[in-house]
């Protein structure tokens, strides 16, 4: 499919179908890039406010769009994409939700059955969103810099690929292809097991106490951030690639269970031989997890050093030290603010590659800036 592209441009109407966060988000980008948007939901009242708040403006009679993105719940998905192909001949169909092998086959059979053109529907994901939902909280940035997934069928034709990988351009991501199928099992790794280990964990905090909570720190706070989503859409994804979540949960109860045993032998005078060393390879065993994870230019995440400073909670402080980077010629890879409780200081963790380390060690120095570790 990859190999042959046709010549095609993105010139629109663009028609989002769902406008919440994802779809939101879509329209005002494309907006912003001169493309004619037109928006529809299944509310009404969520189509006028997503034109109100800059998405896009209403169908009209005569409209055709050049193509169609459905951004709904994964459950309609297939369905509202037949019903596009349908009402829309001329129209390439995509869909973005976040599982794609059942979404594939609902519009293979669909198509089948009712003699559609399944040739003009390809399925993508946008690999970035936020933990709320609704078109309230769409924003045209969202997808900068981020994966944009294009995922054929079979049937899916040349045009109708080229176009939707011009949609992960325009939207200013990379643009990666996979197979539904292990596009399903990939996402099942690095987004669904995350979301319930994320709300498995978060829920244990229903039983904390106030003043337990009071200690929070940025470790919590960054094992928990999603735990904050959509309900009636997460049990939707998490249903529709169940198969492959299954396994890994399992995988990862076992580890919980052996992680459990040592702890309850440490509790007693004469402790089992080896809880120790297997609680010392669980940690471990994260560090190397984690240390696969791609940094923000794709390479490992250990191409990055984090230097911590100490940056005083006072208006112009934090821009100050960026400013001070700045004039050094430093560029600034990722930045993650923390606060210390009951302190007027803030904790800065920058990120800069391995070569600018020594310099910013320097800077810092030279500026009086309190330095609080180098990872
Ligand atoms: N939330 C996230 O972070 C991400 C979500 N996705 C996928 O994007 C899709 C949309 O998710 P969100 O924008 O977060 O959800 P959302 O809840 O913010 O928006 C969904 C919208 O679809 C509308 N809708 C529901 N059924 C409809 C139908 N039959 N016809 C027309 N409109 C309908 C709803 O009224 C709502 O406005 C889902 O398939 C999800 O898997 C993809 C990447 C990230
Ligand atoms: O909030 C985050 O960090 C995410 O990764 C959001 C997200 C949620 C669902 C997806 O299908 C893709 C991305």
């Amino acid at each position: 499919m990859g190999a042959s592209r046709e010549a095609v441009a993105l010139e629109g109407p663009v028609l989002v179908i769902g406008a919440g966060l994802i779809g939101g988000s879509i329209g005002m980008a494309l907006g912003h890039a001169g493309l004619d948007v037109l928006v529809r939901d299944s509310s009404p009242g969520t189509t006028r406010l997503a034109c109100e708040l800059g998405v896009g403006r209403e169908v009209r009679e005569g409209d055709e769009p050049q193509m169609v993105i459905v951004a709904t719940p994964p459950d309609v998905c297939a369905s509202v994409a037949l019903d596009a192909l349908e009402e829309f001949p001329g129209a390439c169909v995509l869909d973005v939700a976040s599982v794609k092998q059942p979404i594939a086959q609902g519009v293979l059979d669909g198509a089948a059955a009712r003699g559609l053109d399944a040739s003009r529907y390809v399925g993508t994901h946008p690999m970035a969103g936020r933990e709320v939902a609704g078109v309230v909280a769409a924003r045209g940035d969202l997808f900068r810099g981020r994966a944009f997934v294009v995922v054929p069928t079979p049937a899916t034709s040349p045009r109708s690929f080229a176009l939707a990988r011009l949609l992960g351009v325009e939207l200013g991501a990379t643009v990666v292809e996979i197979e539904p199928d292990v596009h399903d099992e990939a996402v099942a790794y690095v987004s669904h097991v995350p979301q319930i280990v994320s709300s498995v964990l978060a829920s244990r905090l229903t039983v904390a106490s106030e003043a337990a909570l009071g200690l929070s720190g940025q470790g919590l706070r960054d094992t928990t951030r999603i735990a904050a989503s959509d309900p009636r859409l997460w049990v939707e994804i998490l249903s529709a690639n169940a198969g492959r979540i299954a396994p890994i949960l399992k995988a990862l109860g076992e580890d919980l269970d052996g992680l459990t045993r040592a702890f309850e032998t440490l509790d007693d005078m004469d402790p089992q031989p080896g809880s120790r060393a297997r609680i010392a390879r669980a940690i471990a065993a994260g560090n190397d997890g984690v240390a696969r994870i791609p940094g923000k230019h794709g390479g490992g995440a250990e191409s990055f050093c984090r230097v911590t400073v100490l940056v005083p909670d006072e208006p112009g402080e934090l821009a100050r030290l960026l400013t001070h980077m700045g004039e050094e010629n430093i560029n600034l890879e990722d930045l993650r603010l923390e606060h210390s409780l009951g302190q007027r200081m803030g904790l800065a963790h920058v990120s800069v590659t391995r070569v600018d380390e020594p310099r910013l060690t320097a800077m810092l120095e030279k500026r009086g800036w309190a330095r609080a570790g180098t990872e």
